[in-house]
């Protein structure tokens, strides 16, 4: 098993080494991920922002290299995961653009900036993926789009990356806004529908521990259940004609809970469209001055 993921995160039998250009939430997550799958600390360099960062940074990722010089955390790198916000991605970038080479797989997880946008100022090879938080207990989500300079074999590589951290798909980066609204920032909806439910139990009574175990442990049974099974089937078995089940349902149809649903993912994918036109007008106005 450990040999398998082993293989999995060794570039043509050579042990890859990763820089990370942002140490935070996902990019501190895929550090440790990457960790937990077998890849020695040592071979992780990683960046951010503030020197006051460093020492708290570093205490979470023993053994790896940890920096505000992004030059010296690309140097020497197979694979440099991109992992700071949309708009820092041009102040990291721009003082290491010449740094970044062609042999280099640049996988860039930000939300709305597109594989064209860096391509269109670094030689390396880009890859654009969208993981979930879940990475950090090795179920994460992830989609991956090649850019247009990757090969198959850096797809895969991608992809194996991500494996080793949950499940990936690769995807056309069409899709890539909408797959942020679902899978990346899925997470945060969920947390809110149970948070509700939670809630909700509170409502009616029931002590806050035990109406937060039930919550969850709904949630878990729906997401496994679901897994084999059609949600009609599972509203079907669930809903006694004239029981209790039913009259929920009428509440949400009334107050159009699916239609909210779509809505919410709809803006949240038209954000990532916004994010890709600023970040163009970024690069524009930096060009022109
Ligand atoms: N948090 C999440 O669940 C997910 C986030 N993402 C994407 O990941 C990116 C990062 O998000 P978070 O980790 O949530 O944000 P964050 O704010 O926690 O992390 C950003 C990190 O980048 C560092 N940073 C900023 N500018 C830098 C620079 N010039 N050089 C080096 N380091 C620099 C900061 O110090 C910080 O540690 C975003 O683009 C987001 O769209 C993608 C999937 C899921
Ligand atoms: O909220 C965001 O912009 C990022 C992208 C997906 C999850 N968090």
């Amino acid at each position: 098993m450990l040999i398998n993921r082993l293989s999995k995160l060794c570039l043509g039998g050579f042990i890859a080494r990763y820089a990370i250009i942002g140490l935070g939430k996902i990019g501190t997550a895929i550090a440790k991920s990457l960790i937990k799958s077998g890849v020695d600390p040592t071979s992780i360099s990683g960046s951010v922002r503030r020197v006051e960062s460093i020492s708290r940074v570093g205490h979470e990722l023993p053994g790896v290299f940890v920096t505000t010089n992004n030059a010296e955390v690309v140097k020497g790198a197979d694979i440099v995961i991109l992992a700071v916000k949309p708009y820092q991605v041009l102040d990291a970038l721009m003082p290491i653009r010449d740094l970044l080479s062609s042999d280099q797989l640049l996988i860039s997880v930000v939300a709305g900036v597109t594989t064209g946008i860096i391509e269109g100022f670094v030689l390396s090879k880009v890859i654009r993926a969208m993981p979930n938080i879940g990475i950090v207990i090795e179920r994460g989500v992830t989609a991956v789009a090649p850019g247009s300079r990757v090969s198959e074999d850096d797809v895969k590589r991608a992809c194996g990356i991500f494996s080793s951290m949950g499940r990936c798909v690769v995807v056309n980066e069409r899709y890539m806004d909408a797959i942020t609204a679902i899978s990346g920032s899925g997470p945060a909806f969920m947390a809110l529908i149970l948070e509700a439910l939670w809630e909700a139990g509170l409502l009616l009574g029931i002590p806050t521990d035990i109406s937060w175990e039930l919550a969850v442990g709904t949630l878990e049974t729906s997401a496994e259940l679901l897994r084999f099974r059609k949600p009609w089937e599972v509203v079907e078995e669930v809903t006694t004609p004239g029981g209790v089940t039913i009259r929920g349902i009428k509440v949400a149809e009334e107050g159009s809970l699916r239609g909210l649903i779509m809505r919410m993912i709809e803006e949240t994918a038209r954000r990532g469209g916004e994010i890709s036109r600023e970040i163009e007008a970024g690069i524009r106005s930096r060009i022109n001055n």
